[in-house]
């Protein structure tokens, strides 16, 4: 049986993911194709009180630590989530994926190979869709969206200005689609299902 598509988005908080994810999985439902929408972290990693001590307000006794819990997470989901249901030859769209711990742990200071090392047993992605967007754009979203709620990297507009270069640094070019996410939200979706087909028709 032909494997499903693992069609990644990444981005920085507020760029659209969750936007287009949400036309992306319609159009192929409409389109009588498999698909299966999930996200990254899970919720293993989100309630974890250590990795909500740092997320919400920045207390980190060892970022590594921090690191292989989202490694471990990753792992496990892949075993029990995400190479089962390629196998079925059921798409995938994944709400983030190893290029945003890449991106967010680089800029926390943990290097890139070791970021790697601890994610090695995941499935490689097939498409990867990047939302690029300017870090004051993003926050300016985000700030919209949440109001006062935000993370601890949120509020400080230095981060994300680090994570989008190691966004730009670590996405594999050859495989990886990037669109301006300030233009029309339509037409964002248009361009993606362009590159999809492109793809899929290989
Ligand atoms: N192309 C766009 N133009 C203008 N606003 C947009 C666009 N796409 C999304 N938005 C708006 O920006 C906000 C953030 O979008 P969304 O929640 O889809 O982003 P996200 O990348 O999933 O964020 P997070 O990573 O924080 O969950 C929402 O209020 C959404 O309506
Ligand atoms: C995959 C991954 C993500 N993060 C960061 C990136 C975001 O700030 C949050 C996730 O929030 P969202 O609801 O998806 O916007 O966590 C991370 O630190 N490590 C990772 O591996």
């Amino acid at each position: 049986m032909k494997k499903g598509l693992l069609i990644v988005f990444e981005g920085l908080d507020g760029s659209g993911k969750t936007t287009q994810i949400n036309l992306l999985e319609e159009w192929f439902k409409r389109n009588k194709k498999l698909v299966h929408s999930t996200r990254q972290p899970t919720d293993f990693y989100r309630n974890d009180k250590r990795v909500k001590d740092y997320l919400e307000d920045g207390i980190v006794p060892n970022m590594y630590s921090i690191a292989l819990l989202a490694a471990a997470d990753r792992t496990y989901q892949n075993e029990v989530e995400i190479k089962p249901t390629l196998s079925k030859g059921i798409n995938i769209i994944s709400d983030r994926y190893l290029y945003s711990s890449l991106a967010f742990f680089k800029a926390r200071g943990i290097k890139y190979q070791e970021i790697r090392n601890i994610n090695k047993d995941i499935e490689e992605p097939d498409i990867i869709i990047f939302l690029d967007i300017d870090p004051d754009k993003a926050l300016e979203r985000v700030r919209v969206r949440d109001g006062k709620n935000l993370r601890f990297e949120e509020k400080n507009d230095n981060t994300f200005i680090q994570v989008r270069n190691n966004f730009l640094e670590v996405l594999p070019k050859g495989k990886t689609l990037i669109v301006d996410s300030t233009k029309d939200v339509k037409l964002i979706h248009e361009l993606i299902i362009k590159y999809i087909e492109k793809v899929e028709v290989r």
